[in-house]
């Protein structure tokens, strides 16, 4: 669906965005996160057409953006950083304005306009002038532009920026609902963003891809939980000659010997490249093969906001496999 390739652009001797390459397959909700400066809404600009790339591509559908840019503009929806409405308009007015300057014409653009403003939920404020809107309504007004003529690709700057709790939750929603059409990428420095409605992040640092990954494969850490009735001294004899596996940590006293069955706890570190899915199915197997109880093995969930932490102040760089695969 969208495919981006070598993305550079560059603010006088400024690099602002290096080299980034990515693709988006349709109907994903893709996070695109980084620090205030990363390179985000420059990323966003370019991806809408606003600006062009000092080097690089961007197709949407195989088609080269710069190379048909009216083409591919018609079938994007951009909610810009700071909305571009006009103070004095009424939302009717602009609204209309946008659908036009969209190309749509007639009955079309009137179904399209009367959409938009029931996806967005606007239809008691049409009259209003834009200036007299709160925040959320001016943002729902955006999503509301974006939206017009269905693009198969949205676009979306920080769209919960400045919005309150029910405000953001509404939002939220309306993305989820517009993805079910649609794929949509959107920027945002809010980890609890990414983790409500994106299936996959991308983290820009100092303007680079750091991070291209699903948030599933994000949320594992490199840990398993392992309890069983195996004492540390059989787990690590049996433990050691897997390849999956670094280190084995016992997390709990080793019972009495006047405990019948005993239930230790372990935190087993996974080598890397193996996943956690894998390493659990063949420990397992070799719990149960040893005859002992294999009460629970499960991966250890990482928090995103330390991973995000980590990946700003280290030179982490995650490619998940899957994302390798599907490029
Ligand atoms: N028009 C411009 N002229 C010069 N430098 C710019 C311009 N626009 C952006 N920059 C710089 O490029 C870098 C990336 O900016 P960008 O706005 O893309 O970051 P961002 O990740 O969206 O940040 P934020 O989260 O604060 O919105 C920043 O260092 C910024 O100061």
């Amino acid at each position: 669906m969208l495919e981006v390739s070598q993305l550079t652009r560059c603010y006088g001797s400024f690099k602002a965005v290096d080299n980034v390459s990515f693709t988006i397959g349709k109907g994903e909700i893709v996070g695109l996160l980084g620090h205030n400066g990363a390179g985000k809404t420059t990323i966003m600009k370019m991806l809408s057409g606003y600006l062009e790339p000092n080097q690089g591509t961007i197709k949407i559908d195989g088609v080269d953006l710069q190379l048909d840019p009216k083409r591919v503009q018609q079938s994007l929806g951009y909610l810009p950083e700071n909305l571009p409405v006009y103070p004095e308009m009424s939302v009717a007015d602009y609204l209309d304005y946008a659908a036009e300057i969209k190309g749509l014409t007639n009955n079309h653009k009137i179904a399209e306009i009367k959409r938009a403003i029931q996806a967005t939920d606007i239809g008691a404020k049409l009259l209003e002038p834009i200036a007299n809107l709160s925040r959320g309504y001016k943002q729902r007004v955006g999503v509301a532009q974006a939206i017009l003529g269905q693009p198969k690709l949205l676009i979306l700057d920080e769209p919960t920026n400045g919005l309150d709790p029910t405000q953001t939750d509404h939002m939220r929603q309306l993305i989820r609902e517009i993805a079910k059409n649609a794929t949509v990428i959107l920027s945002t420095h809010i980890m609890q963003e990414v983790n409500a409605i994106c299936d996959r992040a991308l983290i820009i640092r100092h303007g680079q891809l750091a991070v291209d990954a699903k948030l599933e494969t994000l949320r594992f850490s490199h840990f398993l939980r392992l309890v069983t009735s195996m004492n540390s001294k059989q787990v690590k004899t049996l433990l050691e000659t897997l390849p999956g596996l670094e280190s084995v940590e016992a997390l709990e006293q080793e019972p009495s010997k006047a405990v019948k069955t005993p239930v230790i706890h372990y935190r087993l570190k996974l080598a890397e490249g193996h996943s956690p899915l894998e390493v659990s199915a063949v420990i397992a197997q070799q719990v149960v093969a040893a005859k002992a109880q294999l009460y629970a093995i499960t991966a250890e969930h990482r928090d995103l906001e330390t991973l995000f932490r980590e990946v700003n102040e280290s030179s982490v760089t995650v490619q998940s496999q899957e994302v390798k695969n599907a490029a």
